[in-house]
């Protein structure tokens, strides 16, 4: 099986003292196989991709790949008000040469694109006016028009509707399965995994990760450590196809505290305390 990337102890920390964010992580991504990174906020995910996008080097291992890859980070910000179809051309900058204009095919490629993740109809709408959501099909459809090997997806999820996210999962699981697309994406949704990964890396805090199958990985009693709350799986029919989904037990929580980003995020004495308006 032709290997799309290899990571080998790959560990990073911020600072020579600093803790490990994943600390002696190894794993191999074969050609289309789907990989989902999953973990709590600020656990390392979008630092991992980013390692693997070769956008920051690891503190400690190597990772190695092969092919071109197309990294979408989580928000493109310009200072210019391209239009989404311009934005989607921008992936196609290996593809046009050095002072070249992009060509015919360049273009039909970039409408393509677009098409596929079903936003042809945004093509010539300034992004700077797109909703977070149009924006992030927008990032996508440029990634997919840079005809990339890999795609190295950061919450490609986050900003879309049930539906959207649908249609997206489905596009990537059928690129992987004609074109033999690889694609490594991180979510805060465990389902998106069972949905179309083949393997998850799980990152844990404190340097700790696990990489395996998605049928290993993706327990219940893994994600409910993952996410420090009780996590459950439920399998069920659904229009004649059996499906499963992961759901958090959100009552289970009492009080705040007990989810870590209030721990670590709010500080109130440098709240707003104002607020305009009634109260
Ligand atoms: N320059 C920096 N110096 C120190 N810590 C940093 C720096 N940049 C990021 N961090 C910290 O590194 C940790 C990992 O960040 P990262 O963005 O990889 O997390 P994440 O798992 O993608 O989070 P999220 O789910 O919230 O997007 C976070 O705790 C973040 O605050």
């Amino acid at each position: 099986m032709a290997m799309m990337i290899e990571a080998r102890s790959v560990g990073f920390r911020h600072s020579a003292k600093g803790a490990w964010l994943f600390e002696n992580l190894s794993f191999s991504i074969a050609k289309g196989q789907i990989v989902v990174l999953l973990g709590q906020n600020g656990r390392g995910k979008t630092t991992l991709l980013k390692c693997m996008a070769n956008l920051i080097a690891p503190t400690q291992g190597t990772i190695r790949y092969s092919g071109a890859i197309g990294y979408v980070p989580q928000q493109f910000v310009t200072p210019f008000s391209y239009s989404a179809h311009e934005v989607v051309l921008m992936g196609r900058a290996r593809h046009v040469g050095l002072f070249s204009n992009p060509t015919e095919e360049d273009r039909a490629r970039a409408a393509e694109a677009l098409e596929l993740v079903g936003g042809a109809a945004l093509a010539e709408r300034p992004i700077s006016t797109l909703s977070g959501g149009e924006r992030q099909l927008v990032l996508i459809a440029r990634a997919l028009a840079s005809e990339a090997d890999l795609l190295l997806l950061d919450e490609p999820a986050s900003a879309l509707d049930f539906r959207n996210q649908a249609v997206m999962l489905a596009m990537l699981r059928q690129l992987s399965a004609s074109r033999g697309l690889t694609v490594v994406m991180t979510t805060h949704d465990p389902t998106h995994a069972l949905e179309i990964a083949d393997r998850a890396v799980l990152l844990h805090g404190s340097g700790r990760c696990e990489e395996g199958t998605v049928g290993e990985m993706c327990t219940e009693g893994r994600l409910s450590e993952l996410y420090g709350m009780p996590m459950k799986r439920l399998d069920y029919v659904v229009g004649g196809n059996r499906a499963s989904s992961i759901v958090a037990n959100y009552g289970s929580m009492t009080a705040r505290g007990e989810i870590g980003l209030f721990e670590q995020g709010l500080d109130e004495s440098k709240a707003p305390v104002e607020l305009t308006g009634r109260r």
